[in-house]
């Protein structure tokens, strides 16, 4: 299909019902340059994959759906949240990881900086120690949960600044090539957490085709445009394709 339309719903993984991503007629404009143009579609599914060549457009339509960008026109609501209106609501059901956990993390040590995600959260003291214990034992952190976490190597970062975003148990998750700083091994652990045990909806930006494959649903943006939306396997086929 072409940049309009619905997505083709797949069936999800989960059992737990999701609610829906509606994009109107997007168009974003950056310092004077069209950046997406005319974008148009619904997502209902619980794992949506965002692909395409750099540069095309992607990581600002998440940062769009995050309510980091704002449209220019159109409009885009986020489980019923006006992205442009709403920005207090939109903070408390979507969280965000970025490509760079730098920018994410915000205290001292390790559990600290997991624990400050849940202020404000109304869980008490122990419910919150609870809770980071378990994100850490998750995560693989839990040796490292007094050690400073500007010290950490990129990928133990990746994997605080994951813990971080999904101990708050947001609605939707909002991940911008996840993987790219870690191994085999913590790669494997974080698209088995994010792909397939995660409750939550999920929006991952990935050049990782394997990562794009176990979706339930993919788009394909070129040149701020979205040129292809559905089903995982023929549209990463056709993006093969287009590059053989
Ligand atoms: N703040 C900005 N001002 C002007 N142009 C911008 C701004 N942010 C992004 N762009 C431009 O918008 C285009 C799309 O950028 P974006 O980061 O969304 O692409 P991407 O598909 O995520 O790329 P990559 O795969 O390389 O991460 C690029 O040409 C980029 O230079």
């Amino acid at each position: 299909m072409t940049g309009s339309g619905s997505a083709a719903p797949a069936e999800s993984a989960s059992a737990v019902p999701v609610r829906e991503i509606v994009v109107d007629s997007l168009d974003v404009d950056l310092g004077g340059t069209v950046v997406l143009a005319d974008v148009t579609v619904r997502l209902d599914q619980r794992r949506i994959a965002v692909i395409g060549a750099n540069g095309s457009g992607k990581s600002t339509f998440a940062r769009v759906l995050g309510g980091l960008v704002t449209p220019t026109r159109g409009s885009v609501a986020v489980h019923g949240i006006d992205v442009a209106r709403q920005q207090k609501a939109l903070r408390r059901a979507v969280g965000i990881v970025f490509t760079n956990p730098d920018a994410q993390i915000l205290m001292p040590t390790v559990a600290e900086d997991v624990a400050f995600s849940l202020r404000g959260s109304g869980l008490t003291r122990d419910e919150i120690a609870d809770r980071v214990a378990a994100a850490l034992d998750v995560y693989g952190l839990t040796a490292l949960a007094e050690a400073p976490a500007h010290q950490l190597s990129g990928g133990q970062k990746q994997l605080l600044a994951l813990a971080a975003v999904l101990v708050r148990r947001p609605a939707l998750v909002i991940a911008d090539e996840p993987t790219t700083l870690l191994d085999l091994g913590n790669a494997r652990r974080v698209g088995g957490i994010l792909i397939d045990a995660l409750e939550a909806q999920l929006v991952v930006v990935t050049h990782d085709l394997e990562v794009a494959a176990r979706c339930d649903v993919a788009l394909r943006f070129a040149e701020g445009r979205l040129v292809d939306a559905g089903e995982p396997a023929a549209l990463i086929a056709d993006y093969r394709a287009l590059h053989a």
